[in-house]
C-alpha cells in the first residue's frame, strides 16, 4: 500500500531509522519505497547526507542531523528502528534516545542483539513507558532493500503498530509475508540467533562438501560451481547453495585464470551469533552439535600459527592421491559426488532439526510460546538460510505442532534413512582421506545417538557414582542408587 506524502517539509515522519550503514540504509530505503515518510539519522552525518543525495528520490526521507532533530521529526507515538552495531553501540543509542522519547513510543532494535540484552533493555524501557521490540532481520544488504525475513519480538501492543509496516517491507512467499510476531521481549532476537547458528552449520557442511570434492576428487572450483548449480535444482535448493556456485565460479579479479576461492585467506571470521547460539544451547541442554562444530571449525581456521606449526609434524593420508585410502577412481567419481550430495542433505536436515529443538527449548524456558511452523514459514524467503525444504518443515509442524524432533516427521525420517548409506560412506571416506568433515560426522553421530536403544551414558553414570557418589537410576526400579564402591560393594537406595 502506498502512503507516500509528497510535501516532506510539513509532514512528520511515520517511522525513523537510526544507523545508516549497509543494513540501516537499505532498510530505510525499503521502508520509504513502500510509501512511508521515513526519518533517517546516523551518529555521524556523512551516511545521512549520502543516503539523501544518492537515494533521496526513492521516497520521502526526513534527515535528522542530531538525535533531537531526528526525534522531533517523527509523528507521535514515535516508531524508531535502531540499526547499529550490537552491544555497547546499541546501548549508547538507546541511552541517547530514551530521554527524548515519550510514553507510548516504540523503539525497535533491528540489529543482531543478544536476546538477553534485549530482555534487559525491554524491561528497563518498559518502566519508562517505552515499548522496546527486539526484531531479527535477515537477508544481508540486498535483503534489507528488496525484502528481508523479519523476526519481530516485543509486546503485542508494539507489534500491532509495527507488524503491518514489517509485513509491507518483508519479502513474501506464496503471498505470505516473511514476518510474523515471534513472541514477547527477546523472542525475536533468540530466533534470529538460532537462524544464524543454522546458517553457520549450513555453510560448514557446504564447505566440507566442497573440500571433499576439491581435494578428495581433484575437481576444480569451476567444475564444482557446476556441481553446486546442479544440486540447486533438487532437494538442496537454497540461497546458500546458489551463492556457493557463484563464489566457486568467480575468478580473482586481479589475476587471470586464478579462482577467487584460491586467493581468499582460509581463516573464517565471526561476529558472535553462532557462538551465542552454542553458549545458549549449552545452558538449555540442547545438543546443537552441527552448529558447535561449525563454530569450532571457524575457530580452528583462525589459529593460523598453530596450523602452520602442525603441518610438518603431523602427517596424514595424501588426500585423494592414487594409492591412498582417500583415492576415488574416475569411474566412481559420479557415485562419490552423489554420495556427498546425499550426505550434505542428511547432515543439513540434522542441523535444522537441532535448531528447531533449540527454539522449542528456548520458548519453554522463557515462556515465549513460539510456533516453530511459523518460523519455518518466515524463513522460506528473504533470509540467508532460505531453502526449498523449509516448505517441508512448515508442513511437518502443520501436521504435528508437537513434533518431538523434525527427524521423526515421515518426510525427514525418510530423507535421513534413505541418505544414510551414502552418508556413512562419505564420513568413512573423509577419515581415510584425512579431510576433516566434522559437520558430516557429528550429524551422523547425532543420528546414531538418537536412534540407539541404549546409550553409553549408562557407563558414564556408573563412573560418576564411583568417583563422586553422584548416584544413578535403574532401568528396573524407581529411585536413586549408589554402590558402596570402597566398602562392601553393596547397593544402597537414596
Ligand atoms: N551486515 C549484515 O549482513 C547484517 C547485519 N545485521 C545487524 O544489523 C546491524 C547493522 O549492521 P551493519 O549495517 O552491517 O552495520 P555495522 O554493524 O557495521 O554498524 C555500523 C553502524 O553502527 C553505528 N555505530 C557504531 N558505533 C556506534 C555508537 N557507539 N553509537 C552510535 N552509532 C554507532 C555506525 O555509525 P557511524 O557511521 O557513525 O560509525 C553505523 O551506522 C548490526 O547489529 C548487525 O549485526 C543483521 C543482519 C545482516
Ligand atoms: O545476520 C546475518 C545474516 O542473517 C549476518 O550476515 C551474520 O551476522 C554474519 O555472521 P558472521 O559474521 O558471524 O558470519
Amino acid at each position: 500500500m502506498m502512503r507516500r506524502v509528497s510535501d516532506e517539509t510539513t509532514q512528520k515522519a511515520q517511522i525513523g531509522v537510526t544507523g545508516l550503514a549497509v543494513m540501516g540504509r537499505n532498510l530505510a530505503r525499503n521502508i520509504a519505497r513502500h510509501g512511508y515518510v521515513t526519518a533517517v539519522h546516523n551518529r555521524t552525518d556523512a551516511k545521512t547526507k549520502a543516503l539523501i543525495s544518492e537515494f533521496g528520490d526513492e521516497g520521502t526521507f526526513v534527515p535528522g542531523y542530531s538525535a533531537q532533530e531526528f526525534v522531533d521529526s517523527l509523528e507521535s507515538p514515535r516508531t524508531i528502528i535502531i540499526m547499529v552495531k550490537a552491544g555497547g553501540p546499541t546501548d549508547a543509542v538507546i541511552d541517547e534516545l530514551a530521554p527524548l522519547l515519550s510514553e507510548g513510543d516504540i523503539l525497535v532494535d533491528g540489529g543482531n542483539a543478544h536476546f538477553l540484552d534485549t530482555r534487559r533493555r525491554e524491561a528497563a524501557l518498559r518502566e519508562k513507558g517505552i515499548h522496546f521490540a527486539g526484531v531479527g532481520v535477515s537477508g544481508g544488504e540486498e535483503g534489507a532493500l528488496l525484502g528481508p525475513s523479519i523476526m519481530p519480538g516485543g509486546s503485542e501492543h508494539a507489534y500491532a503498530k509495527l507488524g503491518p509496516i514489517l509485513a509491507d517491507i518483508a519479502v513474501s512467499v506464496d503471498g505470505t509475508p516473511c514476518s510474523t510476531h515471534v513472541g514477547p521481549d527477546g523472542a525475536g532476537h533468540f530466533v534470529k540467533m538460532v537462524h544464524n547458528g543454522i546458517e553457520y552449520a549450513d555453510m560448514q557442511l557446504i564447505a566440507e562438501a566442497y573440500d571433499l570434492l576439491r581435494h578428495g576428487l581433484g575437481r576444480t572450483p569451476k567444475q564444482l560451481a557446476e556441481v553446486f548449480t546442479t544440486w540447486n535444482s533438487g532437494d538442496l535448493e537454497s540461497f546458500l547453495i546458489e551463492i556457493t556456485a557463484r563464489v566457486l565460479a568467480k575468478d580473482d579479479p586481479t589475476q587471470e585464470g586464478v579462482a577467487l576461492v584460491d586467493v581468499v585467506l582460509d581463516e573464517a571470521e565471526q561476529k558472535g551469533t553462532g557462538r551465542w547460539t552454542v553458549q545458549t544451547a549449552l545452558d538449555l541442554g540442547t545438543p546443537v552439535s552441527g552448529i558447535a562444530e561449525a563454530v569450532f571449525a571457524r575457530a580452528l581456521s583462525g589459529h593460523a600459527e598453530q596450523r602452520k606449526a602442525a603441518q610438518p609434524v603431523l602427517p596424514g593420508p595424501d588426500a585423494g592421491a592414487e594409492g591412498s585410502g582417500g583415492f576415488v577412481a574416475e569411474a566412481d567419481a559420479e557415485q562419490f559426488i552423489d554420495d556427498v550430495r546425499a550426505a550434505l542433505y542428511a547432515s543439513k536436515v540434522v542441523a535444522y532439526a537441532q535448531g528447531f529443538d533449540m527454539i522449542r527449548a528456548g520458548s519453554l524456558e522463557y515462556g515465549w510460546g513460539i510456533d516453530p511452523g511459523a518460523m519455518a514459514t518466515i524463513w522460506r524467503g528473504g533470509c540467508i538460510i532460505r531453502a526449498k525444504f523449509l516448505d517441508r518443515i512448515k508442513d511437518a509442524y502443520a501436521k504435528n505442532a508437537e513434533l518431538p524432533s523434525l527427524l521423526l516427521d515421515p518426510y525427514f525420517a525418510d530423507a535421513v534413512v534413505q541418505g544414510q548409506e551414502a552418508w556413512r560412506r562419505v564420513v568413512v571416506h573423509s577419515v581415510n582421506a584425512g579431510i576433516p568433515a566434522p559437520g558430516f560426522s557429528s550429524s551422523l553421530a547425532y543420528y546414531d545417538g538418537l536412534r540407539r536403544e541404549r546409550s553409553s551414558a549408562a557407563l558414564v553414570q556408573g563412573l560418576r557414582d564411583l568417583f563422586g557418589a553422584h548416584t544413578y537410576k535403574r532401568t528396573d526400579r524407581d529411585g536413586s542408587f549408589h554402590v558402596e564402591w570402597s566398602g562392601d560393594g553393596s547397593e544402597t537406595q537414596s
